[in-house]
């Protein structure tokens, strides 16, 4: 088993959408969406909307009909089983919501390549049959105290538990982050020396990261699209291999491998 831990984004990292966004296209919400958004957290308006659903005769059938529609690049779903079969333990963190992300990686067929899914809790309420989502930080209560992320989930809060509960084993793992939003940037800052951020080109963590570089311990490696992810993903994953290896005098050193490494570094302006 390699000891290493591949974190993934869901939404624009695993999908090409958002999947709350899908959901609000495909169900005609945008209307209700821009007349509640100045007054609502995002996460208390998509409760609202799977209310709104559920008032309009829409069950949870229908809603996870409309997920399964949601379209991904097709390399995704094989360099996730590629990872999974490599012996890495794969995570998923999203500010997305359990329901969606069961449901998708369900209907693909890979929930089980996933160790933990972190996200906002939701749940079925048996009497009504509505859908709710909730925040997976109660931030009335206790307030995360991050100014970088929103208020319902702190991406690195999170990163960093992962990290305590990693070294309390007595363990070292090396953490490979692929994300593209702006909550992924919190996280990207907690990583360690010797840990991977593969930050979606051209999207908000991208351009977070280029203003200051220096301030990642990771290496950077950008990606544009899934066909990218999978290469550059297999490629890292290849060398820690290679390198662990190496360091326990277990196999020969393998140059190529870290020329690949040097050569796909991102190019940040
Ligand atoms: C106008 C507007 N305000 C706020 C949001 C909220 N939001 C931004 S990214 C995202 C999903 C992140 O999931 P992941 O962490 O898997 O990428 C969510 C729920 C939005 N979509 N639109
Ligand atoms: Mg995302």
């Amino acid at each position: 088993m390699a000891d290493i831990m591949v974190v993934f984004d869901f939404d624009k990292t695993i999908m090409d959408w958002e999947c709350d966004d899908w959901i609000v296209h495909e169900f005609g919400l945008i209307d209700l969406v821009n007349e509640l958004l100045p007054t609502t957290p995002w996460n208390s308006l998509m409760d609202k909307m799977m209310g709104e659903l559920h008032s309009r005769g829409k069950t949870i059938a229908e809603i996870a009909d409309v997920l399964k529609r949601a379209t991904m690049h097709p390399r995704i779903v094989p360099a996730i089983k590629s990872i999974h079969a490599l012996g890495c333990e794969l995570r998923i963190l999203s500010d997305a919501n359990l329901f969606y992300i069961e449901t998708i990686l369900n209907h693909l067929g890979i929930r089980e390549c996933f160790s933990q899914i972190t996200t906002n809790p939701s749940f079925v309420d048996e009497e009504k049959g509505r859908l709710r989502i909730l925040p997976f930080h109660d931030f009335r209560s206790s307030p995360h105290g991050c100014s970088l992320c929103p208020p319902n989930l702190c991406k690195g809060a999170v990163i960093e538990r992962v990290q305590a509960s990693v070294s309390a084993e007595g363990k070292k793992k090396r953490f490979i982050y692929v994300g593209d939003g702006v909550g992924d940037y919190c996280p990207s800052l907690k990583l360690s020396e010797g840990d991977f951020m593969m930050p979606r080109k051209d999207y908000p963590v991208w351009d977070l990261i280029c203003q200051n570089p220096a301030l990642l311990k990771a290496e950077i490696h950008e990606w544009t699209d899934g066909e990218e992810l999978e290469r550059v993903v297999l490629r890292l994953i290849d060398a820690i291999i290679t390198e662990e290896e190496i360091k326990s005098g277990r196999s020969i050193s393998s140059d190529r491998e870290m020329q690949n490494i040097v050569d796909h570094r991102c190019a940040c302006p």
